[in-house]
């Protein structure tokens, strides 16, 4: 498809142009002093060309570096200023050498404290944090649009990356702009914005952005699938100082009879971040990403936070905003670095080709290798497709007598809530930590046969008083993305994902801020070759592209 490009005004004003592979109609973007207007023009619909139709450009090019699955898909992670970054990350190693309020260091201390399972001596900035920080801090009261793109390996803390700058920026509004701030603590206004692509983000990301209010006096409201109108328009009514929600909801405000002027209210966003901005901006979304973003045409700062880096979401971000600042680490589309791979090929014996077995094994194996003694065990397995859940839960429930839920799309708001609290939570503590008497405690160590899986027999995980029960959640990519699951140790990868995107949201729900987590992937005949190079690429720390 020819890109229709429109001339760029040298003063970095651009015209609209043809979003690729995205958006059905051009996006005309001008930008006046201070303020992004985002006005679509009704350019001639384009077929979207469907992603499978592409012929994936790395089977031509062959392994340049590590590509995966059918279409590699990632853009190649070259951290900009890899020197200079890692100089300034070996100087700061605390959020007091960061230039950020006092009082917003408390918050951020006292979220980090209430929600990080990383116990370690004190608290740090993460490499992602102290970046993004430090860049945003140097011109964050300008007047000017600008826009910034963070990204970095899943569990890296990106959501204070682009949340400590953010409420910097509105408690500084309310410091150095006293009039305006008079002007505004009393009204309707709504002063930012979270923009998230699941109910269950909006709820994880409003649990965080909610922990400031004691501190910095805040307001905060998560609309989410369950809240109603009548309880939004009580809260905005008090000013809503971070809203944290989906396009679609923002876009609701337009059809609410109550509310005559939705774009007033949304006249004084100043700040909007985009979480897991590549799904927001994936062709699905973008119509309704797009139209939010119209909605809030006074915003300085637009900021795009992701895991995965899609190639086509990079052209897209660098055609639609060319003054667009990228915040990267060098770990980006690297998979955690606890992280333990392991294939188990269910093409081969005891498995003889059954997919089901080959998990039921692996299972098995988690539930009896003694980790985690004295806690509750938890197990993600993804599949690929939406309909294959009732399926493999059905099997490890009957067949294997496993605890086990499945969750999908077709679930409601609130039974996707109730199925998934278990695994946000932190683990459950079963009992005090029973000491074991370690000469009666005997570990034997069994090879799965032609397989790297070793599986660790362990007599004190199988007596009745210290068997640690496995609670185990089937799912698809919808609860890939972004999700903190806290302290699970184990993701079984049923399916190979069909892209390098899928299996690094996928591994990384575990292994997140330095803890240590394993994934299985179950591979077969017409997988196992693309897939045999993933270890290998885990442990040499290579990049996923
Ligand atoms: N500086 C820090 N020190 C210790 N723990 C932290 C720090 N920053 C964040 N955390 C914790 O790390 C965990 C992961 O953070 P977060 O969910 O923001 O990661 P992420 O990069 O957004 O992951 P994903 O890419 O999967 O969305 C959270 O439990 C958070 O509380």
């Amino acid at each position: 498809m020819k890109l229709l490009k429109l001339p760029l005004n040298p003063l970095g004003l651009y015209g609209g142009l043809l979003v690729r592979n995205y958006a059905k109609r051009a996006l005309k973007t001008e930008r006046s002093r201070g303020s992004l207007k985002l006005a679509s023009s009704v350019g001639p619909k384009k077929k979207i060309r469907s992603r499978n139709s592409s012929k994936d450009k790395s089977e031509s090019k062959g392994p340049k570096s590590f590509r995966y699955g059918n279409f590699g898909g990632l853009k190649d992670s070259v951290s900009s200023n890899g020197e200079g970054n890692e100089r300034l990350l070996s100087k700061i190693t605390d959020f007091d050498q960061l230039k950020i309020l006092p009082s917003v260091r408390t918050a951020v201390r006292q979220i980090i404290e209430a929600e990080s399972l990383y116990q370690g001596n004190e608290i740090i900035p993460s490499p992602i944090q102290v970046m993004s920080i430090k860049r945003m801090a140097s011109r964050l009261m300008d007047p000017k649009l600008q826009v910034h793109a963070i990204a970095a390996e899943t569990g890296s803390g990106k959501t204070l990356a682009y949340l400590v700058p953010l409420l910097d920026y509105l408690k500084r509004q309310e410091v150095e702009f006293p009039e305006l701030w008079e002007s505004l603590k009393d009204k309707a206004v709504i002063r930012s914005v979270i923009l998230v692509p699941t109910h269950e983000l909006v709820t994880q990301v409003h649990d965080t952005v909610s922990k400031t209010e004691g501190v910095l006096g805040l307001h905060t409201y998560k609309w989410g699938a369950g809240s109603p109108y009548t309880e939004f328009l009580d809260k905005v009514k008090e000013r809503i100082d971070i809203l944290v929600t989906t396009p679609a909801k923002l876009l609701s405000l337009f059809n609410i009879r109550m509310i005559s002027r939705a774009d007033k209210l949304l006249s004084h966003v100043k700040f909007m971040a985009l979480d897991e901005a590549d799904t927001l901006m994936d062709q699905s979304w973008i119509e309704e990403t797009h139209q939010a973003i119209r909605k809030m045409p006074n915003a300085n700062h637009v900021v795009f936070c992701s895991a995965t880096i899609p190639t086509e979401f990079n052209k897209t971000l660098d055609r639609l905003f060319p003054t667009l600042v990228s915040i990267t680490t060098p770990r980006l589309h690297k998979l955690p670095s606890m992280l333990e791979f392991k294939m188990i090929d269910a093409s081969l014996n005891p498995y003889k080709g059954s997919k089901i077995k080959a998990l039921a094994q692996t299972l098995y194996a988690i539930v009896n290798d003694g980790t985690e003694l004295d806690y509750e065990k938890r197990c993600i397995v993804f599949v690929n497709e939406k309909k294959d859940v009732p399926g493999v839960v059905e099997k490890l429930s009957k067949t294997y007598g496993h605890d086990c839920v499945g969750l999908t799309g077709s679930d409601t708001a609130e039974d996707r809530a109730t199925k998934i609290k278990t695994f946000l939570d932190p683990p459950r503590l079963l009992r005090s930590a029973t000491t074991r008497n370690s000469k009666d405690r005997n570990v034997r160590r069994v090879k799965v046969p032609d397989s790297n899986v070793t599986i660790v027999y362990d007599n004190a995980a199988r007596t009745e008083e210290t068997k640690s029960p496995l609670k185990v959640l089937v799912t698809t990519d919808l609860m890939a993305r972004g999700l903190n699951f806290k302290g699970v140790r184990n993701v079984i990868l049923y399916d190979v994902p069909k892209t390098s995107i899928d299996l690094v949201h996928r591994a990384g729900r575990t292994g997140r801020m330095r803890q240590s987590g394993r994934v299985f992937m179950i591979v077969e005949k017409s997988t196992k070759s693309w897939a045999r190079a993933i270890p290998k690429v885990v442990k040499k720390n290579i990049a996923i592209s």
